[in-house]
């Protein structure tokens, strides 16, 4: 097999024709070019070659483009039929980012138990995905204020014939529980006494829907929305009501944001001041409407309250 090419170090054996690339002396003139305009009083929009390393929204701005990682789950951050990237994260991302002067936002689309670790390893500049503000994702991420609040619901068969209505129930039933990999249902699961390894981790709500469908386990749990949205096409399979999990033994009402990683500070406070601008003017509620958001999902809750003060 051939090498990979590999494009040689600039000036040492460098098989291009000299006529190629730029001389010493081209780049000189370049140079002394810039500094005529500098000098002219003439400024020049940063490129992201020249912010290489700095702060990140400098760097945003410069390349004019934010890449968002995001997981493939309805309403809150996908790709459309049209082959669009959109979901309530991705698009109040756009709104966001568009004042903070960054022209363009880009999926990265990933499961979303593989957001955090990518979002570690530059795979991403922020994660898009709704997820939910908790303690232990705290310890590993900072995120903005939460955008929304939200309660739990189960997938579970037409007719709901285990009655599973919450997280005591499945363990009262024995039921057999599934839900997708990295959720935070896992804890709420095994909270509630439900053993980690008995729990059928699937790659997403559309997984978890066949689960259910076809009796490989009995629930499949998420978001409300997420999982009102995956039984719509489903004669097999319906949502339970929504509810709220047991935290410390108190129903607990989750909230979701945007996660960076812990160095970006300014950026996340620069998303932050956007954010509640939003709210204020109540133009967030009109940007989430359209992917099932309402009045009740609006929060006032912050971030440090839900990462645990
Ligand atoms: C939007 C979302 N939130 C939950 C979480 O953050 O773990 C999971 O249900 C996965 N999807």
């Amino acid at each position: 097999m051939a090498p990979p090419h590999r494009t040689p170090p600039w000036g040492i054996s460098d098989q291009r024709p000299r006529t190629a690339g730029p001389t010493r002396r081209s780049l000189l003139a370049g140079v002394a070019a810039l500094g005529a305009l500098g000098a002219a009083g003439c400024s020049r929009v940063a490129t992201a070659s020249d912010v290489k390393g700095g702060d990140l929204l400098d760097r945003l701005r410069a390349q004019g483009v934010a890449r968002l990682g995001i997981a493939g789950e309805v309403p809150f951050g996908y790709i459309d039929k049209n082959g669009e990237l959109t979901g309530e994260a991705p698009e109040l991302a756009k709104v966001i980012f568009k004042r903070l002067g960054v022209d363009r936002v880009q999926p990265v689309p990933t499961e979303f138990g593989s957001l955090i670790p990518g979002l570690a390893s530059q795979q991403f500049d922020v994660v898009a995905a709704g997820m939910y503000i908790n303690p232990d994702r705290c310890q590993q991420v900072i995120f903005s204020d939460p955008d929304y609040q939200m309660l739990d619901a189960y997938i579970v068969r037409k007719g709901n014939p285990l009655g599973l209505h919450n997280y005591r129930d499945v363990v009262k039933k024995k039921a057999k529980f599934a839900t997708g990999t990295g959720y935070a249902e896992i804890a709420y699961a095994v909270e509630h006494g439900y053993k980690e390894d008995d729990i059928l981790i699937v790659p997403d709500q559309v997984a978890g829907l066949n689960a259910v469908e076809s009796g490989r386990v009995d629930v499949f749990a998420g978001t409300a929305l997420t999982v009102r949205d995956v039984v719509k096409k489903s004669s097999k399979a319906e949502a339970t009501e929504a509810f709220a999990p047991l935290v410390d033994g108190k129903p607990h009402v989750d909230g979701g944001g945007f996660a960076f990683r812990p160095d970006e500070t300014n950026l996340r406070d620069a998303f932050n001041v956007e954010l509640q601008k939003l709210k204020k003017s109540g133009e967030l509620l009109r940007i989430l409407k359209p992917f099932g958001f309402t009045q009740n999902e609006m929060t006032d809750l912050t971030a440090k309250e839900l990462c645990g003060g």
